[in-house]
């Protein structure tokens, strides 16, 4: 069933045939091959132009399609009930179409977005194909306790939408009588539920929804404000029986989709507990979506009256005189939805679009898109998860991280210039009490990290050319230093270096630095005094027995006397008092300026990435020697001690600061703070 219509599979909008029916399509984005795709499933009654402003923005870091489901928009009419089962088959025949038929580019893991009763979607497929999905981001989704809300002592909503249902169909008021047409909107103007044409104001920042009505005359107060004329467009034109527009996609059927989600949960609850979720959820106070059940309907109380059996015809007027006391049930309810959620999986992230109703893809889509790029994250971090021990990642082109970095960094990106040392980013993690490392006389390594931000830190491991870390690091941790990405290995393996500052050729001639298979280079940075050692001489003889020039080189650099003033606690016994002595010491480091010129000088390395340890980073501070810092902090404590971040600056009299234009950002469990030198 080829279609002429597609030229460009890479990118389409058309009307495909699917298993006898038409449907309509709009495929976007870039290519992303071994990367996961966004399927953007609308809320009840709505059509894929729902997306458009998402669209257009998520397209520009992935493979995106939106489509009309069954009896919406342009496509055919789908055979009823719609249950939730039979949209998930119709999803799965079209994305096969779109793959085999028409060849079109679009390979799963799939990241539903689902909206509203999209959300409900999104897990039944999730049931249905579970191999597919990849991950769902929520947005203001539909849950399964909405149907014990409906059944609650405030069932009587149930009574008020079947009243509006009826209204709508005989009341002569109206312009375009039938079936509730966007359940979720409401016209701005006259508040009225929007039945029939749509418009939107092109002109301001937020989509503004008028019904016909109202259209002629612009009348939505915050356009009116605006000096220039606003331009409306006609959304989406309802003509003739909205029977078949919206067809079967009624409020009965969502109950039943309800049952049938919990259903199918109780059977297998795990669906989605190892699968990344975002749950966006916009502000109750402002959902369009109750205002339509309960206050724009106040208006044609009378209307309503008609349709409302006798004994609920009290409850029901209270709950519309009583409009602005319902908050506190709303807020409640709304908890309620976040919970379950959450609870659908272990790996959830949460936002709040404060400035949105439930149509959150109208109010606010830059948050939509922002989740979008969270999810899409997260779903190849699962995805690689199992394999960072194996040193075998996938390779994470990830634009998000890139840019997390690059945004506080511009100057990674264009004027970065010095002639005398790279550009220094400083990496670590600590513990919420300030802790890098283990005692080292455990010798072992912390895990401090979330994977997730371990990841980030691989990730910025290969956006440089280098990673330096003290000898006492190496000895504890027997660290690989490499960038576990598959992939951007090929970069990395041909352009990296490990740095080790170990003035006294300690390293082992096991250690993993040199093991792990890739081809980057050690520079091993030593003290040029200890040349004329014997004993020294023999270790540097060694090393160039067992490794290949282009594997190890010794680099001899000149010492810096450090001074550092010791304070010992004396005890007196006979009489229980202390004295507390100070006991001046001196050590020789490696001159960190030098190290630094001759990695830009002779090795050209203009990106160089400190890791630690604290001795590492204490001088960095110290000599003022860094540019950035990106620390990722963890939400635990260590309490039993360990490596401070500053333990070696103890007692010396140096000047804090503060980073400049620092940025925050959740990775898992953890915030990683990035910011400016100055
Ligand atoms: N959480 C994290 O992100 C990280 C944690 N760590 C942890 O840090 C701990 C190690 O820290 P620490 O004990 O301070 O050791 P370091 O790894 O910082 O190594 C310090 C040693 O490096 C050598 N050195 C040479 N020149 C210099 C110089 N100019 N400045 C500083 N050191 C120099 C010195 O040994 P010599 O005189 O022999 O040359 C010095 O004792 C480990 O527990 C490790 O797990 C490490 C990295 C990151
Ligand atoms: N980002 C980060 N999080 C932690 O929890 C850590 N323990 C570290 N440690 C640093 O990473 C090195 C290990 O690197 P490999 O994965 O073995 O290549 C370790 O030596 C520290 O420098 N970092």
């Amino acid at each position: 069933m080829g279609n002429p219509n597609i030229t460009n599979p890479d990118s389409f909008s058309s009307i495909i045939e699917v298993d006898n029916r038409k449907v309509f399509v709009n495929v976007t984005g870039v290519s992303t091959c071994g990367k996961p795709s966004i399927i953007l499933e609308s809320g009840l009654g709505m059509d894929s132009s729902a997306w458009k402003d998402v669209q257009s923005e998520v397209s520009k870091f992935g493979r995106v399609l939106s489509y009309d489901r069954a009896g919406l928009g342009s496509s055919s009419i789908g055979s009823k009930p719609r249950t939730a089962d039979k949209v998930a088959s119709e999803l799965n025949l079209l994305l096969e179409a779109i793959v085999n038929e028409h060849n079109v580019n679009f390979p799963p893991p799939y990241i539903i977005c689902g909206h509203s009763a999209g959300g409900i979607f999104a897990q039944v497929f999730n049931h249905n194909f579970s191999e597919k999905v990849g991950g769902i981001l929520f947005v203001d989704s539909s849950t399964k306790s909405q149907e014990n809300f409906c059944k609650s002592e405030h069932g009587v909503y149930p009574k008020i939408i079947d009243a509006v249902d009826k209204a709508l169909q005989h009341d002569l008021e109206l312009k375009n009588p039938g079936k509730v047409v966007w359940p979720a909107l409401y016209c701005e103007s006259c508040t009225s539920p929007l039945v029939g044409d749509r418009y939107l104001c092109q002109m301001c920042v937020h989509y503004y929804n008028l019904c016909a009505e109202c259209y002629p005359t612009k009348a939505h107060e915050e356009c009116k404000q605006h000096k220039s004329d606003h331009e409306f467009e006609l959304l989406t034109k309802f003509e003739g029986d909205m029977e078949s527009t919206r067809d079967g996609e009624d409020l009965e059927t969502f109950a039943a989709n309800l049952k049938l989600l919990t259903k199918l949960d109780d059977a297998n609850p795990d669906m989605l507990k190892t699968k990344p979720i975002s749950v966006l959820r916009g502000n109750p106070s402002k959902k369009n979506f109750f205002k339509y059940f309960v206050k724009g309907w106040s208006k044609k109380r009378e209307a309503i009256n008609n349709y409302i059996d006798a004994e609920f015809k009290d409850e029901v007027n209270y709950l519309l005189d009583n409009f602005d006391n319902l908050d506190a049930f709303f807020f409640n309810a709304e908890q309620l939805c976040i919970k379950e959620l959450k609870n659908l999986s272990e790996d959830w992230t949460y936002a709040y679009a404060e400035n949105s109703g439930h149509c959150i893809m109208f109010d606010e889509p830059e948050i939509i898109v922002e989740e979008d790029t969270e999810a899409f994250f997260s779903c190849l971090n699962s995805e690689i998860d199992g394999m960072i021990q194996e040193y075998n990642l996938e390779e994470i082109d990830s634009q998000y991280i890139v840019n997390f970095y690059k945004k506080i960094i511009p100057i990674i990106n264009c004027s970065y210039s010095s002639t005398v040392k790279p550009l220094v980013t400083l990496t670590y993690a600590q513990t919420l009490d300030g802790y890098i490392g283990n005692k080292p006389e455990k010798k072992e390594q912390l895990l401090i990290s979330h994977k997730k931000s371990m990841i980030l830190t691989h990730q910025i491991r290969n956006m440089n050319q280098a990673i330096l870390v003290g000898i006492n690091t190496v000895l504890n941790d027997n660290p690989s230093l490499n960038c576990r990405i598959k992939k951007s290995q090929q970069h990395f393996q041909e352009k990296f270096y490990k740095v080790i500052l170990d003035s006294n050729l300690k390293t082992p001639l096991d250690a993993k630095i040199f093991q792990v298979e890739d081809s980057c280079k050690v520079l091993l940075f030593c003290l040029e005094d200890n040349v004329t050692e014997v004993n020294f001489e023999s270790k540097v003889l060694k090393f160039k027995n067992t490794f290949a020039a282009e594997k190890l080189e010794i680099v001899l650099v000149p010492g810096l006397l450090l001074e550092e003033t010791e304070s010992v606690k004396f005890d007196n016994l006979s009489n229980n008092s202390s004295r507390i002595k100070h006991i001046q010491k001196k050590k020789v480091l490696l001159d960190l300026k030098k190290i630094l010129e001759v990695l830009k000088i002779k090795f050209n390395i203009e990106k160089l990435m400190v890791e630690g340890g604290s001795a590492i980073i204490s001088q960095f501070f110290k000599y003022n020697l860094a540019d950035c810092c990106i620390v990722t902090v963890s939400p635990q404590y260590l309490l039993g001690g360990g490596v401070h971040v500053t333990d070696s600056l103890n007692g010396e009299d140096i000047n804090g600061f503060k980073l400049k234009d620092p940025q925050f950002r959740q990775f898992g469990d953890d915030i990683v703070v990035v910011g400016l030198i100055q």
